[in-house]
C-alpha cells in the first residue's frame, strides 16, 4: 500500500540514453532490445567488435522512430578505469548523459575449489566486480548532479547463497550486493536509484560455454564426483 509513496517514479525510456556493458550478448543483449523497443538510444559496451556490430544491426530492426541511435564502444570494462571513463565520456558526447547504466559484462568458470586455476578466481573479480564498479563510477556524478539515474547491476541466484561448483563466481556477485547496498544509500537524496538483477540459469551463449565444463551428476548430487 505505502509502495507508490516509497519507489521512485520509473524511467521514461523513450529518448533516454540507455548503456548496457555486455549488451552484445545474451542477457544484456536483451535488455537492450527491450529498451530500445520502448524508444531509448542505446550505447553497446563489449570487446569484440564483430559481434558488436552484429548485435548494433539485431537491435536497429526494432526501431520505434527514426531518431533512434545504437553506438558500439569495444573495450574491456575490467582493465583500465581511465578506458571506460574515456569511452563513456564519448559515448555521452555523442548521445547525451546516461540515464540507466546497466552492468551486465560477466563470466564464469565452474568446478571444484582445488580445481580452479588460481588467476580465474582475479579474472572473475576482475571483469564481474570491478567491470561493474568501473562504468558506475565514471557516471555517478553527472547522475547525482542531474539529480537523476538509475544504476543495474546483475548479479546471480549464486549471489545470493554460495552453490556447490561456483566458488570463483559466488563471490565476485555477493561482492555486486555489497556495491550496490552501499551506493543506495549515498545516492539516494540524489534521485539516483540502484538495482540488482539475481537471475537464475538463462539460456545464452555464456552458459552454454560455462556448461561445457559442468556434468550433470555433479548437479544432482552433491557427493565426490566428476566435474
Ligand atoms: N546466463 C546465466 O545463466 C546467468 C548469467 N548471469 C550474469 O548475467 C550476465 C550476462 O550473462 P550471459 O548473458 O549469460 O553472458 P554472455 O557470455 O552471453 O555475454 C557476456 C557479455 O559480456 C561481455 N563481456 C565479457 N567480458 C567482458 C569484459 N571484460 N569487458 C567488456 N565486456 C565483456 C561479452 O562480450 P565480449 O566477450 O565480446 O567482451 C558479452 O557481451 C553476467 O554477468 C552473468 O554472470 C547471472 C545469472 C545467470
Ligand atoms: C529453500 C531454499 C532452496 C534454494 C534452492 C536454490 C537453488 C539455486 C539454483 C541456482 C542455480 C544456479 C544459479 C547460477 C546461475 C549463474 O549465474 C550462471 N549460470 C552464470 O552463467
Amino acid at each position: 500500500m505505502v509502495s507508490p509513496l516509497i519507489s521512485p517514479k520509473s524511467l521514461k525510456l523513450p529518448g533516454a540514453h540507455v548503456v548496457v556493458t555486455g549488451g552484445s550478448s545474451g542477457i544484456g543483449k536483451c535488455i537492450a532490445i527491450e529498451c530500445y523497443k520502448q524508444g531509448a538510444f542505446i550505447t553497446l559496451i563489449a570487446r569484440d567488435e564483430n559481434k558488436l556490430l552484429q548485435t548494433k544491426k539485431e537491435i536497429e530492426k526494432y526501431s520505434v522512430n527514426d531518431k533512434q541511435v545504437v553506438l558500439c564502444i569495444s573495450v574491456d570494462v575490467s582493465k583500465d578505469y581511465e578506458q571506460v571513463e574515456n569511452v563513456l565520456k564519448q559515448a555521452q558526447e555523442k548521445l547525451g548523459p546516461v540515464d540507466m547504466l546497466v552492468n551486465c559484462a560477466g563470466t564464469s568458470v565452474t568446478g571444484k575449489f582445488e580445481d580452479i586455476e588460481v588467476n580465474s578466481f582475479e579474472r572473475l573479480m576482475a571483469v564481474n566486480y570491478l567491470g561493474s564498479v568501473y562504468p558506475s563510477r565514471a557516471v555517478i556524478a553527472t547522475m547525482k548532479e542531474r539529480r537523476m539515474g538509475r544504476i543495474v547491476f546483475v548479479s546471480s541466484q549464486a549471489g545470493q547463497l554460495g552453490l556447490f561448483g561456483y566458488t570463483a563466481y559466488s563471490p565476485t556477485k555477493f561482492a555486486l550486493r555489497g556495491l550496490a547496498e552501499a551506493l543506495q544509500m549515498e545516492v539516494k537524496p540524489y534521485n539516483v536509484y540502484i538495482t540488482v538483477a539475481y537471475p537464475p540459469d538463462t539460456d545464452t551463449p555464456g552458459f552454454a560455454e560455462e556448461s561445457k565444463t559442468k556434468s550433470i551428476p555433479a548437479y544432482n548430487q552433491n557427493i565426490d564426483v566428476e566435474w
